[in-house]
């Protein structure tokens, strides 16, 4: 589906326009429908996820948190076609998650920012086009324009030794970029970082994410940086792991540092926390 048509169910529209930029390629819509996951462990079966859905509008930021073992990993292998529902499916643009990776249409970054140790930055970053044997030529001017965007210009060359861990996860959401994919997954990217540099990272990804605009699920477990970038937080329950509440997030964008101090920001903070630990608010 693309930008601007009919909106489904769940997602709200994006609080501004989408700054495409020409050559942009279109957000996707994410339909999550009734998608279940039993693993077996040392034979037993274990439930993961139970009947989750959820629909994300093309272009829209959606925050997704619970606790440990609740599934939100699973989402995203699942949406990344590297595992397979019991029941339900999942939708990306309208196609199979397998079928939109092998066309770019997804890009992913994780906690640990794995880069290949001896290729340099604008290798790294360009790792995703040679898996796709797409011309690495071709994309010279993209991959100068996302050295920019994530601000490591000068460093094109570097190898990830000579890099800062917050400069080794801005290496990999290039990458997670490089295809313009329609929807971005991102699981936990600053959980390795210090607290000060988590923070730093989180504003920085709303610049980076207001450039481009894909339809992004973020799997966090910051509540602080769940509600500072995302439209709205989907929070997750465990044993098995379904959609508990989905909280709504209106602060205008771009959302200043600020805000993170701000009465309401405060406020919506609290409420993510007592939807997270079963309306009690006890942490
Ligand atoms: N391949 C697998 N085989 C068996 N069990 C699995 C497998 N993958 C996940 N699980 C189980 O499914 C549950 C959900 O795992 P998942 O990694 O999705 O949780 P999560 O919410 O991402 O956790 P965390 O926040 O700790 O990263 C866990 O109990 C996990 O042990």
């Amino acid at each position: 589906m693309s930008r601007g048509a009919a909106a489904p169910v769940l997602a709200p529209a994006p609080a501004q326009p989408a700054g495409e930029r020409p050559g942009m390629r279109p957000a996707h819509d994410l339909a999550i429908e009734g998608v279940s996951r039993t693993f077996s462990v040392r034979g037993t079966p274990f439930q993961a996820l139970d009947r989750v859905s959820l629909q994300a509008q093309p272009g829209s930021f959606t925050a997704l948190i619970g606790p440990s073992g609740c599934g939100k990993s699973t989402i995203l292998r699942l949406a990344l076609g590297l595992d397979r529902p019991d029941a339900g499916r999942i939708l990306i643009g309208g196609v199979e998650p397998r079928e939109a990776a092998r066309r770019g249409d997804t890009g992913v970054a994780f906690q640990d920012p794995a880069l290949l140790p001896w290729r340099s930055v604008a290798g790294n970053i360009a790792l995703p086009l040679d898996v796709l044997g797409r011309s690495r030529r071709a994309a010279a001017a993209r991959i100068a324009d996302l050295i920019a965007l994530v601000g490591l210009c000068g460093f094109e060359h570097a190898l990830p030794a000579e890099l800062s861990g917050g400069m080794r996860q801005r290496v990999a959401i290039a990458r997670a970029l490089v295809t313009e994919p329609a929807v971005l997954f991102l699981d936990e990217p600053f959980g390795a970082l210090d607290q000060i540099l988590r923070r730093q990272m989180t504003v920085e990804l709303q610049r980076i994410w207001l450039e481009n605009r894909p339809t992004t699920l973020f799997v966090t477990h910051g509540i602080d940086e769940a509600v500072f970038l995302a439209d709205r937080v989907v929070v997750m329950h465990s044993r098995p792991g379904r959609i508990a509440e989905i909280v709504p997030v209106e602060f205008p964008r771009p959302r200043a540092p600020t805000l993170l101090s701000d009465p309401a920001f405060h406020r919506l903070s609290d409420r993510v926390a007592a939807a997270l630990h079963g309306g009690t608010g006890a942490p």
